[in-house]
């Protein structure tokens, strides 16, 4: 953490993209991984898109400090009370990178088949230019950029065990960002996004 954290800035144009791969040791990461599968309240809520319902593919939840409710894809979100770790985790990201958060939304991938498609995380709730703080934890994904304008320009990236990805400054305004879905036989992965809710 702090002045050992390994840090890598991602080199596309308007974005501010910093990848820490080893922001949790991977005994830390692991910890944390079984922990949180097993204390947070995972819900897999359905989402409609042009008049059909799907059941969204993988699990999510929400945790926050104050009672402000997140809203994406038409899904209105509660938020639970910090868990211990939760917060642990919380406290330890805003000190490495001196942003602070109210809300954390937990995506639960349990195989290959979950995924995450293309989206800008720009709810109005997150204000004009909101940071974005990701923790991954578990098996490692693919995470996919693509530039809104020129959908041509794209770049990858693989989230691996116990790292931080952030996004903040203008990135969301042009870029957006999936996690695909991977016929391979793989396993399970938690991801932590905080988020400050205004
Ligand atoms: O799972 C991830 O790494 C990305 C999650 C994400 O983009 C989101 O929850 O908005
Ligand atoms: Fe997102």
């Amino acid at each position: 953490m702090g002045l050992f954290s390994e840090k890598m800035i991602l080199d596309l144009p308007q974005s501010d993209i910093v990848y820490y791969p080893n922001f949790f040791s991977s005994e830390k990461a692991t910890t944390y991984f079984n922990l949180l599968k097993q204390t947070i309240s995972w819900q897999q809520d359905e989402i409609t898109v042009f008049g059909k319902t799907y059941a969204q593919p993988r699990l999510t939840a929400l945790y926050g400090n104050n009672g402000k409710t997140y809203t994406y894809s038409n899904i209105t979100m509660r938020p639970n009370p910090y868990t211990q770790e939760l917060h642990q985790i919380k406290t330890l990201v805003e000190k490495e990178i001196q942003i602070e958060f109210s809300t954390c939304l937990l995506n639960y991938y349990r195989d290959g088949k979950d995924s995450n498609g293309w989206h800008s995380d720009d709810e109005k709730e997150l204000g004009e230019n909101p940071p974005i703080a990701s923790i991954s934890l578990g098996t490692e994904r693919f995470f996919h950029l693509r530039n809104i304008s020129d959908k041509t320009l794209k770049h990858k990236i693989v989230l691996e065990h116990g790292s931080l990805l952030v996004m903040k400054g203008e990135t969301q305004h042009h870029w957006q960002h999936q996690i695909p879905k991977t016929a391979k036989k793989i396993g399970e992965r938690i991801n932590l996004t905080f988020r400050a809710i205004k």
